[in-house]
């Protein structure tokens, strides 16, 4: 039987009483690429804040690897096997390349070689090992978003999760990006995906999910969430159809402020 990964019941967040999260259950199982897809402001970064355990939620539960997130022990044993990598950029400008990874790897406990080594490889994989020296103030926003999921990669987590990583970057470097959360995916690592770029998400994911009002309002392939929408499957219907036809609401291309 294939290994649940991720379970959630019930989850829920509210800020002033109001659901930004409204009960969300569902279960990822391992080696998937699951797609969280909404427009801005469904909750998504609010759902995996909270699978994260960086936001706690109002109702309901989070179990991963068949643990429950409920307790300060297994939370931590629990994030030592996970990687987020933040919608916002939390890496340090006036610290170099190779420094923003070993700091955010030396939290998950490596030292010594084991902690250089997995810094190297981390920046080797995201094709910063040339500028390993430079400060990350100096670099551009690609190589930010690099840098970014480099950090979190360290550890070699088992489950990942990526909050929009490839808002306000270039189409070079987001194919970098996609290709290498494939990569990843193919050695094994459980992925969560969320954006607001249909594309990216039907080009990657096995699942989706579409999250609107802090519902999920539909899962599954995409095969199936078109089902759900005509009989006709010879119809060729993408993604965006389908969410329109789902949710009656275009989706935003960009998030206030962040056009190129
Ligand atoms: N700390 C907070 N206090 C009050 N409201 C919040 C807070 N954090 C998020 N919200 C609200 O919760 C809703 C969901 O936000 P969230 O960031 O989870 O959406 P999102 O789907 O990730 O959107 P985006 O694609 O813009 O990142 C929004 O209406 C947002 O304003």
């Amino acid at each position: 039987m294939e290994e649940t990964v991720l379970k959630l019941q019930g989850l829920t967040k509210k800020y002033d009483n109001k659901p930004v999260v409204d009960h969300i259950s569902m279960e990822i199982k391992k080696g998937e690429i699951f797609g969280l897809l909404g427009p801005n402001g469904a909750g998504k970064s609010t759902t995996m804040n909270m699978i994260c355990a960086l936001t706690k939620p109002t109702a309901g539960s989070v179990r991963i690897f068949s643990k429950e997130m409920n307790t300060v022990l297994n939370t931590r044993q629990i994030r030592r096997r996970i990687g987020y990598i933040p919608q916002d950029i939390a890496i340090h400008g006036n610290l170099k390349a190779w420094e923003n990874v070993e700091l955010f790897t030396s939290l998950y406990g490596l030292k010594g070689k084991e902690l250089k080594d997995a810094v190297g490889e981390a920046l080797e994989f995201v094709g910063l090992s040339e500028h390993r020296n430079d400060y990350a103030k100096n670099f551009s926003g690609g190589m930010k978003r690099r840098l970014n999921i480099a950090c979190a990669l360290g550890h070699n987590p088992e489950l990942l999760f990526f909050d929009e990583p490839t808002v306000g970057i270039d189409p070079q470097s987001r194919n970098f990006i996609l290709k290498k959360i494939k990569y990843i995916n193919s050695q094994g690592a459980t992925v969560i995906y969320t954006s607001h770029y249909m594309e990216e998400i039907e080009a990657i994911c096995t699942r989706i999910a579409i999250m609107d009002n802090g519902k999920i309002i539909a899962v599954g392939t995409k095969e199936e969430l078109v089902s759900l929408v005509t009989d006709d499957l010879s119809a060729n219907m993408s993604l965006e159809e389908v969410f329109l036809t789902l949710t009656g609401k275009k989706l935003r291309d960009y998030a206030e402020g962040d056009k190129a």
